[in-house]
């Protein structure tokens, strides 16, 4: 395979086991070869064929007609190589087949079985399987590889040393080997790294240091083809050099979906030798004029980037900080914003709004406006895939031509942490109050509105530095020690517990709001509470409402790109899907396929 030549999708068959000799005789093709060798001490012939590699019993053929014939039948994409291993056994010709074996668990693993060529065509033979395995459609010959040695439990080198270079070299893979050296380093390299020659581009890493690497490397692209990446109805050019991630992240949430649920080196080194691929939507977000990032996996504003926000910020507590940050933003904490949304669905995949051959971005619907009263979000989210309801669960589809919008207008927890679970996989979350989900989605606008009036207390308490917002934060949940942080969760379970035993809530817009409303109620009824309140308590209220804007303000600028939270200047963003954009090593989950073929 060469850079310019064509992904050849989706060519290889679904089975990923040796079949016995007898099985699906007729996949073998016309025989190009055949030796005679010795196999688990029986002499059998061994047999070259266009479509696989058979070792079976002499005069199989005659014999599989009356009985089950022993032996294998290795596809060419399940074999790595061939090897002479007479060096074990002077006397006699050996050769070791190394191949691909599928376990019950969904992985891959790497096996071999040693014959003994008794046939006088042991050279040939063994150059003959060698070059059928050079042939296997979309196998690479030269890899680029780039390690995050910081990723998930920091042993992206030693993984890739260990485990992963010699199964490559075992196929005669050749390699160059990159290790970033720090952050946002992958997308430097995307944008200048020659890739003209490499077969695999190959990031030993998790979803991170993959979005960087390819958004570097579409901006080198689009550079060289006079595309404008920033406008956002770009028709941007797709890359042609097939990816693959050994997952050495923390969530590595890009190899579970494209990898059948198995995050496991092993099988994600030999999905790369098996050659098959299929193409995984982008979403680009763009700023008015500039693109901001690509993102494989989802992109979100509100709730989701708050949450993620508070738990970065408290990394010392370490995992038990996931607990304690929905529990303090979804109980205390939750804000509202003000948003104008519109969207694009695209409602007939047969004729594709967006173009699978050129990944041009053609809507043919014109963007509504999703208009619920009051125009309040808690969050909104833009998945990259669809999810599918198989009835009893959900699955996540990568290679689905759109996405799905989540739009939050305050549901409840309860909801909340239903919807969660769908998205794990749990059965499907039906209907929840103030919970909008879009399905098909290829298109999202968001613009935050910020209302005069909040807009100007907020603008007064913006000289208030994100220090003081965090102030207040800590006021609020981190000040009232481990005790009430344990009850604060028990509260999570007891109001999850008494949500659902009765019908999903609905929480009414503004009411997670946070304590700006509920201050500026109370300072109706109570002067001392008001802005114009002279008491220390008053005071002190005031000094907690101004930071909490002020807050809310700054978490405005926080965006969520696949698990990474960024930082930005405006109020204003657009994403557009690019469908079967990214050519990525790997397979359609089994449920899907099952479910396509009933
Ligand atoms: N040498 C380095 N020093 C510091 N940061 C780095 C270095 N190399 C890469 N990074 C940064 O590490 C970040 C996270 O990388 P990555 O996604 O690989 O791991 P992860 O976050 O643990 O996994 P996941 O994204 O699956 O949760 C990226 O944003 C990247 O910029």
């Amino acid at each position: 395979m060469t850079e310019n030549q064509p992904i050849k999708q989706d060519e290889l068959p679904e089975t990923e086991k040796p079949h016995s000799a007898g099985e699906k005789h007729e996949e073998r093709g016309e025989s190009i070869m055949c030796t005679s060798v010795k196999f688990s001490n029986q002499d059998m012939n061994l047999l070259v064929c266009e479509l696989s590699l058979v070792i079976e019993e002499l005069n199989g053929l005659e014999k599989e007609k009356t009985s089950k014939s022993k032996g294998l039948n290795f596809r060419w994409c399940e074999i790595i190589t061939a090897q002479n291993s007479s060096e074990k056994d002077t006397q006699n010709q050996m050769l070791t087949l190394h191949y691909m074996e599928k376990q019950k668990n969904k992985s891959l693993r790497v096996k071999s079985v040693t014959l003994k060529v008794t046939g006088d065509n042991f050279d040939s033979i063994l150059s003959s399987i060698q070059d059928q395995c050079q042939k296997v459609p979309n196998r690479p010959k030269k890899l680029f590889v780039l390690i995050n040695p910081i990723g998930g439990n920091r042993k992206g080198v030693e993984i890739y040393e260990k485990k992963i270079a010699p199964i490559f070299a075992l196929a005669n893979c050749e390699t160059t080997v990159k290790i970033s050296e720090r952050a946002k380093h992958a997308l430097e390299i995307g944008e200048t790294q020659d890739f003209t020659g490499y077969d695999g581009i190959i990031c030993v890493s998790g979803d991170g240091l993959y979005q960087e690497l390819l958004e570097g490397y579409l901006k080198q692209l689009q550079k060289a083809h006079g595309v404008d990446i920033n406008d956002p109805k770009a028709k941007i050019v797709k890359p042609n050099i097939p990816f693959c991630l050994i997952p050495a992240g923390s969530s590595n949430g890009t190899v579970r979906y494209t990898n059948d649920g198995v995050i496991d080196l092993e099988t994600s080194a030999l999905r790369v030798l098996r050659g098959e691929i299929h193409s995984l939507n982008i979403v680009t977000v763009h700023e008015p004029g500039k693109i901001i990032g690509v993102c494989g996996l989802a992109f979100g504003i509100g709730l989701i980037t708050d949450l993620l926000k508070h738990s970065d910020e408290r990394r010392w507590m370490k995992k038990a900080r996931y607990v304690y940050s929905i529990a303090a933003v979804l109980l205390k904490r939750r804000r509202m914003y003000d948003a104008q949304v519109d969207y694009i669905l695209d409602e007939d995949e047969s004729e594709g709004a967006h173009s699978a051959q050129d990944g041009a971005v053609q809507p043919r619907k014109e963007w509504t406006e999703f208009n619920p009263d009051g125009k309040r979000y808690a969050c909104t989210a833009f998945l990259v895939s669809r999810m599918v309801n198989l009835g009893n669960k959900t699955i996540v589809d990568p290679y689905s031509n759109s996405g799905a919008l989540i739009l939050d207008t305050g549901c409840s927890n309860f909801g909340f942490f239903k919807y969660t679970r769908t998205m794990l996989g749990q059965s499907p979350a039906g209907e929840i109050a103030n919970l909008h989900i879009k399905d098909k989605a290829v298109g999202l606008r968001i613009k935050i509105l910020r209302d005069e009036a909040v807009s100007s207390e907020k603008d007064k308490t913006v000289g208030l530095k994100e220090e003081d917002a965090k102030q207040a934060d800590e006021e609020e949940t981190g000040n009232r020690g481990d005790s009430e942080g344990v009850s604060e969760l028990d509260n999570v379970a007891k109001t999850e517990k008494s949500e659902s035993s009765k019908s999903v809530e609905t929480v009414e817009p503004g009411e997670g709001g946070g304590e700006v409303e509920q201050i500026e109620e109370d300072s109706k009824t109570d002067p001392a509470k008001g802005s114009g309140g002279k008491s220390e308590a008053g005071k002190k209220r005031n000094r907690k409402a101004e930071a909490a804007a002020a807050r809310d303000s700054e978490l405005e600028h926080y965006i969520y790109l696949d698990g990474e939270i960024k930082r930005v200047d405006g109020l204003e963003f657009e994403c557009r899907l690019h469908s079967s954009f990214v050519p990525m090593f790997g397979c359609v989950a089994s449920e899907l396929v099952d479910a396509k073929s009933e």
